[in-house]
């Protein structure tokens, strides 16, 4: 390693570029120089992916997929070489990405903002936009992508018995979630790696979440840092943590910690992935960025072909068990909420272990494929609360196929506190930038004031179950009207179309 006075004066690129094997790996990332040989085996995208930039930049690859602290926070201090001279180090031949190239032609020739009517309208357009690895890994759902469809359909199985005659001249549709007064009872859902969709990544939908008054749940496997989306929130306005608990419980601690000093208002922890699910598009799409590994076979023969979310995640901890609930609550008073919970029996012991909420999800259909969606079980688990006198015991929310402000009535005459929204908003970072999560709330917002009228109701508070006829919902074979917006961007299959199986 350079001396400490090495230190002190800037590394070339050529002496970087001599460290380019196993033996010895050298890499740039934002003009410093990291010796990441003995990291190389636990790397969780693999080996392999580092050694393609061995002795070289890697900041652009990096950057999407790693929160700007990785290095600082992973990479032991000795293996920070110091300062590149970056006039010296070689300028990569940046093959042009005729992915991106493509893209910025297809966006040229894509409706303008102002025709996008509706959430699936979002979809649409970034079907047609968006990087393949990114479009593949945003809209993949587990296996055969059944339940990621339920979750939609389930709304169509869902009639309205409004209301009539009811004054309606004022709507106000505000709500409060775990305190915090909130616009419309929706939030932001925790959804990783913001980044491959927009290169600003998870701060636009935080900026999106401050014009609208909405809460935004920042996800462990963002691809800015927590203290960047923490930062880019203003004045008074509410996040809260989306949790992945790590094997290694102190660094588990440490996060939950730093957040709460930080001023996170709600820890959600993910309790439906103990290991994340089959997205076979995702895999198709042979993620190629850092990742698209299994990381613990290690070794170099591993197949590539995960995708994004095996490579990130091999760091959850699958033996998180009831037995845990008690250490988390005695590392942090924000309110605790299990993100995942999907039967009855569970919301029991949620409220009796003492957790302060829960999600009704099954993680966007992207993890057990056939589990029910939200809004049935929601159906499931009210009338049993209410027939123990515990439907305010906690605080229940659903998502997973929330796309209109209907599906938000529907939740909220069920008994949720409120609704997840994760995809839709997405899509619209992806395809217009901050000016399209603005325009897909603001839609929401205009959709919700026109239902409730239409309801009967002018505030949420008069919402109840009697508005809704939920008998369709448990059939799952039941003909639901045809969704055809839904079915209109639903993509079966990715990958190169002309060899695609
Ligand atoms: C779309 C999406 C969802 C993810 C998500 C990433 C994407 C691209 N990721 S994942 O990489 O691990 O699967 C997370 C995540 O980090 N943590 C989590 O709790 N939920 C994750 N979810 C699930 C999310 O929080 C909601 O449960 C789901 O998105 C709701 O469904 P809709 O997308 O239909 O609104």
């Amino acid at each position: 390693h350079p001396s400490n006075d090495a230190q002190s004066k800037k590394l070339t690129g050529k002496e970087v570029a001599k460290h380019n094997s196993r033996e010895s790996c050298w890499v740039i990332i934002h003009g410093r120089a990291y010796d990441v040989t003995e990291f190389l085996p636990e790397h969780p995208g693999g080996p392999k992916i580092i050694l393609n930039y061995a002795g070289k930049d890697a900041t652009e690859e990096y950057e999407p997929i790693h929160p700007p602290d990785t290095l600082e926070k992973y990479l032991d201090k000795s293996k920070h070489l110091g300062e590149v001279a970056m006039d010296t180090v070689k300028k990569e031949q940046k093959e042009e990405d005729p992915d991106e190239e493509a893209r910025q032609e297809r966006i040229k020739r894509m409706p303008i903002l102002e025709q996008c009517y509706n959430l699936m309208d979002f979809e649409a357009v970034a079907r047609k936009v968006m990087k393949k690895t990114a479009w593949a890994y945003y809209s993949s759902g587990a296996d055969d992508e059944i339940t990621m469809r339920e979750n939609h359909s389930a709304f169509h199985k869902i009639w309205f018995r409004p209301r009539i005659l009811e004054d309606v001249e004022k709507v106000d549709f505000s709500t409060t979630m775990l305190g915090t007064k909130v616009d419309i009872p929706f939030y932001v859902t925790a959804t990783a790696l913001g980044k491959l969709g927009n290169p600003e990544g998870e701060v636009i939908l935080t900026r999106g979440a401050k014009k609208h008054n909405v809460i935004q749940m920042i996800p462990t496997l963002a691809s800015c840092s927590f203290d960047e989306i923490m930062d880019a929130a203003e004045g008074d306005q509410v996040q809260w943590l989306q949790l992945y608990v790590n094997k290694n419980r102190d660094i588990t601690k440490r996060i939950v910690q730093h957040a709460e000093k930080r001023g996170c208002k709600g820890l959600f922890i993910t309790v439906d992935a103990p290991q994340l699910g089959r997205r076979e598009k995702d895999m198709r799409s042979k993620f190629s960025d850092v990742g698209s590994n299994v990381q613990s076979t290690g070794g170099d023969n591993v197949d590539r072909s995960q995708g994004a979310a095996r490579a990130i995640s091999s760091f959850i901890d699958p033996s998180l068990s009831w037995k845990d609930i008690p250490w988390f609550l005695s590392i942090t008073k924000m309110p605790i909420l299990l993100k995942g919970v999907q039967r009855v029996e569970d919301v029991i012991r949620a409220i009796e272990v003492g957790v302060h909420g829960v999600v009704l999800s099954n993680h966007g259909g992207r993890q057990l494929d056939f589990a029910r969606s939200g809004i049935e079980v929601l159906a499931e688990v009210m009338p049993v609360l209410r027939e123990r006198g515990w439907q305010d015991r906690i605080e229940i929310y659903i998502d997973g196929g929330v796309r209109r402000a209907t599906d938000i009535i529907k939740a909220l005459c069920l008994g949720a506190k409120g609704v997840g929204i994760g995809r839709p908003f997405l899509y619209a970072m992806s395809t217009y930038g901050l000016p399209g999560v603005d325009r897909a709330m603001q839609l929401l917002k205009d959709e919700m004031e026109m239902n409730m009228r239409l309801i009967g109701c002018s505030s949420v508070g008069d919402l109840n179950p009697t508005l809704v006829d939920t008998r369709g919902l448990s059939l799952h074979s039941t003909i639901v009207p045809s969704d055809t917006l839904g079915l209109s961007v639903y993509d079966p299959l990715i990958g190169p179309k002309e060899k695609s199986i």
